[in-house]
């Protein structure tokens, strides 16, 4: 495909209904795949966002195509091929990268970074130098070392603001709630929890003796909900097994635009959105966690902390903090290696 043609094409129809009370652009890496899709299908047709810009390595001639029917107001334009990258995240407002590869039965999450790592990398070089103010959220696994690893080419670039790149947790909340509410009998939207910690087994750390309604269950019960939480994405890998592979895309596309909306709505200054992510933070002992946040002008407002947590919480925290640790330190590792080896090439 001749990428230049298809950036000509799309810059004819992007000027199609420009004249919206949010003036939002959101960009979405990775936008042909399993959670790329849809999300792109739900953002555009959300009234916060005017721009959807969409990139992808492969098939954005035809997923921009059957989106651009649809009709609604949001402006969009597509772009594939690296060299159309910064185009593509030129003047963003808000980034979400869903590129890279997903899990197969029998990976861990921990096992996708030798393959996603280049993909954030790349990214992130790009955000860096177009759009260093944007909100940039990183979905692609292990958000726990990818998100490190994110931070530390933008702090190469002197561009990296903690309170601007975001670990995207929001499924592992989305998922908790269903899973309450149907223990509770009450409507999804009711239930209210925070899921701190990180985005992987036994880093999942769903604080349940701060859910509300307020949920009394016996410790093996607890213990069941906790793991069910924790193993939520195996599941759904497993499920897919048959049906050629992959992981959850369909609930993550809600799950980014639960916390795309969110993060417009704090631009916009529309409320006070309260989101946990996976944030540069201090609350803990690992330089990564993710807590409540207040949502603003700026990204994050407020950093909300760690909540109350039980003594059996306590333990799980324990556990969390050290397998993050680990996790972080590998996307903080791959960064220095990947920069020496620049240096090295550079001498040859
Ligand atoms: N954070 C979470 O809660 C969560 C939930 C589900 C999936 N994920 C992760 O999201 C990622 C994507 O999952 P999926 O199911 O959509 O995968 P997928 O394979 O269906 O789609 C990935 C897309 O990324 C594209 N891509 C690959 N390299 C790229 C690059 N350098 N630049 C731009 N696009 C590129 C591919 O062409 C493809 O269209 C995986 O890493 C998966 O583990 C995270
Ligand atoms: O489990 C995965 O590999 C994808 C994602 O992180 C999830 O939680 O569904």
């Amino acid at each position: 495909m001749n990428s230049l043609k298809f950036r000509q094409i799309t810059r004819l129809v992007r000027n199609f209904g420009t004249t919206t009370r949010n003036d939002f652009k959101v960009a979405v890496v990775g936008s042909s795949g399993g959670i790329g899709q849809p999300l792109c299908l739900l953002l555009k047709r959300n009234k916060l966002v005017s721009k959807l810009s969409i990139y992808d390595i492969k098939k954005t001639p035809g997923v921009y195509a059957d989106l651009s029917h649809i009709d609604t107001k949001i402006s969009i334009e597509g772009f594939q091929c690296a060299e159309n990258l910064p185009a593509a995240l030129e003047k963003a407002h808000v980034v979400m990268v869903v590129g890279g590869t997903a899990r197969k039965p029998g990976m861990k999450r921990e096992d996708l970074f030798n393959k996603n790592a280049s993909v954030v990398e790349e990214i992130a070089n790009v955000v860096a130098e177009k759009c260093p103010k944007a909100l940039f959220c990183i979905v692609t696994n292990p958000v726990n070392s990818c998100v490190p690893l994110a931070a530390e080419i933008l702090k190469k670039k002197n561009v990296f603001d903690p309170k601007r790149l975001f670990g995207v947790t929001t499924l592992d909340l989305v998922r908790s709630r269903t899973f309450i509410a149907q223990i509770l009998g009450v409507e999804p939207s009711k239930v209210v929890m925070p899921v701190i910690g990180g985005h992987s087994g036994q880093t999942i750390l769903p604080v349940l003796s701060q859910c509300k309604p307020a949920l009394k269950l016996d410790k093996e019960k607890a213990t069941k909900l906790i793991k069910r939480i924790q193993e939520a994405g195996t599941e759904v890998v497993k499920a897919k097994d048959q049906d050629g592979g992959g992981s959850a895309t369909l609930s993550m596309a809600h799950a980014a635009l639960l916390f795309t909306e969110a993060l417009l709505k704090g631009l916009k200054g529309d409320g006070k959105p309260v989101k946990c992510s996976f944030v540069a933070s201090d609350v803990s002992d690992c330089a990564y966690f993710s807590t409540p946040l207040q949502l603003g002008k700026n990204g994050v407002e407020k950093n909300l902390g760690l909540p109350k947590l039980s003594a059996d919480e306590e333990k799980l925290y324990c556990i969390a903090v050290e397998q993050l640790k680990k996790d972080i330190q590998k996307g903080i590792d791959y960064f220095k290696k990947s920069n020496k080896d620049d240096k090295k090439d550079k001498k040859c």
